[in-house]
């Protein structure tokens, strides 16, 4: 199996006059699920981005030993990001055809194989040549999630993946998720702490900066919820529930 590494070393990350983290240093390794929560603006993609390459950050990133500071080129050789979608999306000029096979690193005929089972698997063959701007957001989610998985990279780093998706089309998608982690190391954030709780390695709570990193058993408790979620935590017969955020949950 491939290595899957990411190395943190003091990390604070600048947008202007904000800073968010507080020159936290720490190791993700794969294969097995991270899950990244925290109510909005916590620094969820922020800190994505940040391991990326892609935030001005003080400290320094290795992936796989190889320092990817500020170098999203880097990154990308080990890397497939699936951002979170928004109002960027409606700039991308290409069909969806387009948008995935410009992701493929090798133009050999294994790569188009297994480009056609992810469209299969994710539903997309019916929106192959419309306008990526198009589509809805569900659809768009899929397509980012596709063209992240085509290279078939050792690690992936997903920002709340399935946001858009409908509980009908959810199943799959998770299932896909939880099987992925099984053999990369995968990176999501999540506005719904519950829905991968069970099935993580480790959990990273922000609050703009980490408020705690470890196993689900050691973080996912009501002294360190209570910190990240603020009002927005509910005990509700003895169950934690994060409530009133992100306005579909
Ligand atoms: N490009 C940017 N320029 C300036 N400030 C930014 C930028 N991106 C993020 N921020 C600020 O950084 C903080 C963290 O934002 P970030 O998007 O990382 O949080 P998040 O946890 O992903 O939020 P959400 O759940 O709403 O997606 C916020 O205060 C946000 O306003």
């Amino acid at each position: 199996m491939c290595t899957m590494r990411v190395e943190v070393e003091g990390l604070r990350a600048h947008y202007g006059n904000e800073v968010l983290f507080d020159g936290e240093s720490f190791e993700l390794s794969g294969p097995g699920l991270i899950l990244v929560i925290g109510p909005n603006g916590a620094g969820k993609t922020t800190l994505m981005r940040s391991l990326l390459g892609l935030v001005r950050i003080d400290g320094k990133v290795f992936i796989n030993g190889v320092d990817v500071t500020g170098r999203p080129e880097r990154a990308g050789k080990f890397v497939g990001y699936v951002p979170q979608i928004g109002p960027q999306d409606l700039a991308v000029p290409i069909s969806v055809i387009e948008l995935l096979s410009s992701s493929l690193r090798s133009k050999l005929p294994r790569g188009y194989e297994r480009l056609r089972e992810i469209i299969d698997l994710l539903g997309l063959r019916e929106v192959l040549n419309l306008p990526f701007s198009s589509l809805s957001g569900g659809q768009r989610q899929r397509v980012l999630l596709a063209r992240a998985l085509a290279p078939d990279p050792p690690i992936l780093m997903m920002d709340e993946p399935i946001s858009s998706i409908d509980p009908a089309g959810r199943e799959t998608i998770i299932d896909l998720i939880l099987d992925l982690s099984k053999g990369k190391l995968l990176i999501l954030s999540s506005h719904d702490p519950a829905l991968f709780a069970n099935h993580s390695k480790e959990v990273i709570a922000l609050n703009k900066r980490i408020v705690s990193i470890g196993p689900p058993g050691d973080v996912l408790n009501e002294k360190v919820m209570r910190e990240v979620y603020g009002r927005s935590l509910i005990l509700v017969e003895r169950c934690l529930h994060v409530v009133d955020y992100h306005g579909a949950y």
